[in-house]
This record gives C-alpha cells, structure tokens and sequence, in this order.
C-alpha cells in the first residue's frame, strides 16, 4: 500500500512543523531530508505520510519549482493520494515568490485548476480573517515579520500578495463560510472555481476551523498551507489521534544545543538556559572571521561538560549584535561561516557520544542535518506546538534523537523542557 498524504515543504525546520502536526492528528510520519537518490523508497516503511524537506523558500524561483516538482514526482511514487505544499506560517515570500510559482508548477503537474491557501497555525498564533494573517495580537505587516532581511512581509492581506506571485485569479472564503461547516466551504470552493479562481485563501482562526476545512478538501488534490491545515486531514482517512503514531526508541547518549538562531523566541530561550547555569559556550562570528579554530574550542568545552550536560554551544545573539557582525563582514558571509563552525560542531559533538542533539534555526538545522548525513526522520512527540523530538540514523547505523526548532518556536524554557520530555516518566 502507497502512503495517503505526500507532503512538500520549503525550508527544514517547517517540515518538521507540519510532520509533528500530522502524527498529532494520527498519521505516522517519515520526513525526508530532500528528494532521496536511487529511488529510496525503503525510507518509506509502514509511514501514513511523507513530508519532503526542501530548501526552497528564498532560492530563485525556478530552482524552487524544479526541486518541487522533483519532490512532487517522488511522492507519487510513494502512491500519494494527495498532496500538501507546506510553507511558512507568516507566508514568507516576495513578489516574484515561492509561494505563488510553486504552487502553480504543483497544480498544472498534478492536472488541477484549483487549491486553497492558508498559513493559519491558531496554536501558535498565526490567525486569517478576512483574509489578513495575523501573528498573536498584531497584523503580519506589523509584527517582526516587517523587517525580515529576505522576504519582508508588508502587507497583511493574502489575497493581495499572493495575487502579486500568480497570473491566476485569487478568491477568498471568508469565515462566515468556515464556520458554517464544510459543505458550506466546498459549496463556495465550486462557487469560485466556476468563476475561474484559481487559489481561494481561507480564514481560520481556530483549530475547529482547520478541522472543517479539512474535511472539506478532501477531494482536491492539491492543498497548501502553514502546518495547521494539517490537524484536519487525517481523518479524512478514518485515522484518529494516538499516542503510537509519535513513538520512537529509547533515547540514550549525551545531550547538547546547537543554536545559530537569532529569533526572539531563541534569544529569550538561550537567555533562560544561560540563567540555570549550565555550560554554555558562545561562538563568536568575528573571531571565526579571524581564522581562529572555533569549532575547535567550542568542542574542547563541551567535551570538558558533557557529563552533566546539556551543553549549550550558541551564536544566537540579539539583532542590534547580529547587525553589527553583518556590517563587519556582511550579512551572507556572516551567516555561512556560523552555519559551516556550527555544522562541524554538531559533527564532533556526535562523534564524542551526543545522541540527543536539540538545534535551534531553520538555516541553522538544514546545515546540520546535511552535515551529519541523516537522510530521514521519524517523527515522535511534540515538544512546543511546531516541534517534535525526531529519531534519525547515522551513517554508521547508530541512533539519534533529534530535536529541530524554527527560530521562533518554543516557550521560554525550551531547551531544558526538551530534555525533560525524553525522560522516563
Ligand atoms: N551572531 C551572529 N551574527 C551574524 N549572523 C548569525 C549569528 N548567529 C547566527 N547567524 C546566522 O543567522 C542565520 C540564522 O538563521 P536560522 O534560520 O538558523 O535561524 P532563524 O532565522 O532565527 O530561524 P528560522 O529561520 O527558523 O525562523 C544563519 O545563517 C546563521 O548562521
Ligand atoms: O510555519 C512556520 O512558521 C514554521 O514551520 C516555519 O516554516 C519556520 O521557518
């Protein structure tokens, strides 16, 4: 039997996201660290679900597209029944895209004229109404999400931008319609579609809502979304939550943090670990600029602590902080040499016995997990709402448990509440 729902997301720590909501909701869950080689489709095993991790939310476009429809073509041959385009709660994208172009390339290769549109995450307070994303109590175009370097988001209403991202017709269904049920909802999907729409953005502004929208998309082969929409599918396949669906094995082995994070949720996260007093090492990004073996001191310190871990190794700094490096040696240059110092990090924190690594930044988990040569993941129990412990296997056969945080996931005390869930009850 093929897997029910195929599932295509454009950065690492959101695959994560919409995985951990899918196993919520009953699925079991493999998510795969881009499109496998050689088919792979061993990776599969008895999984209800396959989420794809891409790395296409701020590439160019057309590289974009082709890495999904790559995506998309494994899946089918996975046997997906459907397929979910998982993007980013704040809808992160620009005029020229991804979402828009993606989304397009998906529908024509899938032969459809029609898909739905909703960041809405209501557990972590991603909101639509009326078509405007809301992000806890402020408009998308009022929250941080205004000065974010590559896709800053200025306009709240989705109709608007991503009708700048598609030459196809955008339409709405409003939450009068939502909370009507889902034949209200299907009744105005065949509304706009007979009006030629292509895309209807849908309100959602709580988890009831997501459930009856998705009972109503179960026949469209295409959906795409933030994570939230993902609560509402698997019923649609008589799948009902359990705490099997989030099993994994026994954890064991040393545990550490890796952040490359400069999220306020991060911020405030490391502050509160600094505060417990356990180790912790910060990486410097001019000094890594200077040539000096950072890596190798930071691995030097955590060797000295692992045992009564968790290390915390991070370079997660404020913004005026990160601004300030960036004017140094510039914002890309800046980014990649944390990113490579982090990455080897992680690779010699496993090779001194962590086996329950917690990683903090989407940019930041994508380097690592590449680094570490994991090539899939199993999903188990949710930490904070986005964020699941994952069990992986290394190249050399051994477990790990891994825990990949989007930067601005996680309450306060995230770090050592991760920890806490991996032990024994
Ligand atoms: N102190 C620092 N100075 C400059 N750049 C940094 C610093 N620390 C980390 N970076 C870079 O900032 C970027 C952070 O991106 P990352 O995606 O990992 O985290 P995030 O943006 O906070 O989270 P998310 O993308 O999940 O919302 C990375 O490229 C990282 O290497
Ligand atoms: O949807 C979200 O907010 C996250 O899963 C994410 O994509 C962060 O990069």
């Amino acid at each position: 039997m093929g897997i029910r729902l195929g599932a295509i997301a454009d950065d690492f720590t959101g695959a994560t996201d919409l995985a951990n909501n899918l196993v919520r909701a009953g699925m079991r869950v493999v998510q795969l660290i881009d499109v496998p080689e050689d088919g792979g489709y061993g990776l599969v095993g008895d999984a209800d679900a396959v989420v794809i991790a891409l790395k296409s939310r701020t590439v160019p476009v057309a590289e974009a597209i082709d890495a999904s429809l790559r995506a998309l073509a494994w899946l089918r041959g996975a046997g997906a029944e459907q397929v979910y385009f998982k993007y980013c709660s704040t809808f992160d994208s620009t005029p020229a895209g991804n979402i828009g172009p993606v989304a397009e390339a998906l529908m024509d290769a899938l032969g459809t004229d029609f898909t739905v549109a909703t960041p809405a995450f209501p557990d972590n307070g991603r909101t639509v109404f009326k078509g405007h994303l809301f992000v806890e109590d402020v408009l998308l175009s009022e929250s941080g999400m205004r000065d974010h370097p590559l896709t800053p988001m200025t306009d709240s209403n989705l109709v608007e931008v991503l009708g700048a991202q598609t030459t196809r017709p955008v339409g709405l269904v409003d939450h009068t319609v939502v909370a009507s049920g889902a034949d209200a909802v299907r009744s105005r999907i065949a509304e706009l579609r007979s009006q030629g729409v292509a895309f209807a953005i849908v309100d959602a502004v709580s988890n009831d809502d997501l459930v009856r929208l998705g009972e109503a998309v179960r026949d469209l082969p295409l959906v795409t979304a933030g994570s939230g929409l993902a609560i509402g599918l698997p019923a649609n396949w008589g799948l009902q939550p359990s705490s099997s669906a989030a099993e994994l094995p026994t954890p064991f082995g040393h545990r550490a943090i890796v952040s490359g994070s400069v999220s306020t949720a991060t911020n405030r996260q490391v502050r509160a670990f600094l505060d417990t007093g356990r180790p912790a090492f910060s990486v410097d990004p001019l000094r890594i600029a200077a040539g000096e073996d950072v890596a190798g001191s930071a691995l030097a310190f955590a060797e000295a602590h692992l045992t009564d871990g968790p290390v915390l190794i991070y370079s997660t700094e404020a913004p005026e902080a990160v601004r300030g490096v960036q004017r140094r040696i510039g914002a890309a240059e800046a980014g990649e040499l944390v990113e490579r110092t982090l990455a080897e990090v992680a690779r010699g924190l496993v090779a001194r016995g962590v086996r329950q690594l917690v990683v903090a930044g989407g940019e930041t988990s994508g380097a690592v997990v590449q680094a570490l040569g994991i090539t899939g993941l199993r999903i188990g129990p949710q930490i904070d709402p986005g964020v699941p412990w994952c069990a992986a296997t290394l190249p050399d056969g051994s477990p790990v448990h891994l825990a990949l945080k989007s930067g601005n996931f996680g309450g306060p005390g995230f770090f050592s509440a991760a920890f806490t869930l991996l032990e024994p009850a």
